[in-house]
C-alpha cells in the first residue's frame, strides 16, 4: 500500500498554477527522487505534502487517512518529517540540543530516552564532533548532517529532504549518498535533489515535475532514456 498518494493536488499562486492536478503515489520503504527544471513546483508540492503549504484543490493521503487539511505540527506527529532548503539549525544551540528539540515531542521528558535517540541519529549520519559542540561552529555541509539528523530523531515514516547536498563539497556528497543507501528500506523518503548522480545513484523511482505537472515517472534507467525528460532538462540528465 502506498505510504504517502495525492489525487489532483493542485495550488495556485494568483494566476500561476504551481502544482497542477498531481497524482502521486509513493510505497512504503521508496527512495523516490523528486526532479524537475527550476519552478517545477518541486517546493511547492512537498510544502503541500508537508502540511507548510495549503492545497487549492485536490487531496493528500498518508498512511490511509486524509491529511489534506491537516495544519504541518499534526503531520509531523503522524511521521512525516520535512528538513528545509535552507539550513534551518539553530546556531547558539549544540549539536546535542538541536537533535534533543527534534526528538523531545516523540519520547517527552525520559532523559535517557532522548539521549539514546541523539546518540544513534548522530551515529547514523556519521557526525563524530562532541555534542557539545554549538551547531554554529560545524561547516556547513555538516549543519547539513545535523538537519538529517534531526529528522531521523523524530523516527519519521516518510521523510522529505528538500535539496540536501546543495553546497556540499564532493566527499560530503558521497557520504550522503551512503546514508541514503543505509536508510533505504527503513525510512520512505522524498528527495528533492538537483544533482543527477545522487538521483541517479539513490532513488529506487523518480518523478519529475515540469510546469506543474507529472512529466514523466520510473526507474532511474528509463528517466535518463526518456525523450521527454531530456529534452525538458536540455539533456543534463
Ligand atoms: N509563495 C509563492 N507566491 C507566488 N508564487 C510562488 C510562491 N511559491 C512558489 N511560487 C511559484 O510557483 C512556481 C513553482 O515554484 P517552486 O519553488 O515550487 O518550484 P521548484 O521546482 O521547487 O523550483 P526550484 O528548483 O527553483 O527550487 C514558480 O513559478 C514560483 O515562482
Amino acid at each position: 500500500m502506498s505510504l504517502l498518494s495525492t489525487s489532483g493536488l493542485t495550488r495556485r499562486f494568483g494566476g500561476l498554477v504551481a502544482v497542477n492536478a498531481v497524482d502521486f503515489d509513493l510505497p512504503q520503504g521508496e527512495v523516490r527522487a523528486l526532479i524537475g527544471p527550476n519552478g517545477a513546483g518541486k517546493s511547492t508540492f512537498v510544502g503541500l505534502v508537508s502540511g507548510r503549504v495549503a492545497a487549492s484543490g485536490g487531496r493528500v493521503r498518508f498512511d490511509g487517512a486524509d491529511v489534506t487539511h491537516l495544519p504541518a505540527h499534526r503531520r509531523i506527529g503522524l511521521g512525516i518529517a520535512y528538513t528545509f532548503q535552507i539550513t534551518s539549525v539553530f546556531a547558539r544551540l549544540s549539536i546535542f540540543e538541536n537533535v534533543a528539540l527534534a526528538a523531545r515531542p516523540r519520547l517527552g521528558r525520559d532523559r535517557a530516552a532522548v539521549a539514546d535517540a541523539v546518540g544513534a541519529a548522530l551515529e547514523r549520519v556519521g557526525l563524530v564532533e562532541p555534542e557539545t559542540t554549538p551547531a554554529g561552529a560545524l561547516s556547513y555541509g555538516h549543519q547539513r548532517l545535523l538537519e538529517i539528523a534531526m529528522g531521523l530523531a523524530q523516527a519519521p515514516r516518510l521523510m522529505i529532504l528538500d535539496e540536501p547536498t546543495q553546497g556540499l563539497a564532493e566527499n560530503e556528497i558521497a557520504g550522503f549518498k551512503a546514508l541514503i543507501r543505509a536508510l533505504k528500506g527503513q525510512v520512505t523518503i522524498l528527495l528533492i535533489e538537483h544533482n543527477m548522480s545522487v538521483v541517479m545513484e539513490t532513488a529506487d523511482r523518480i518523478t519529475v515535475l515540469n510546469f506543474g505537472a507529472v512529466l514523466a515517472e520510473g526507474r532511474p534507467d528509463e528517466i535518463r532514456a526518456s525523450k521527454a525528460v531530456q529534452s525538458a532538462y536540455l539533456g543534463r540528465v
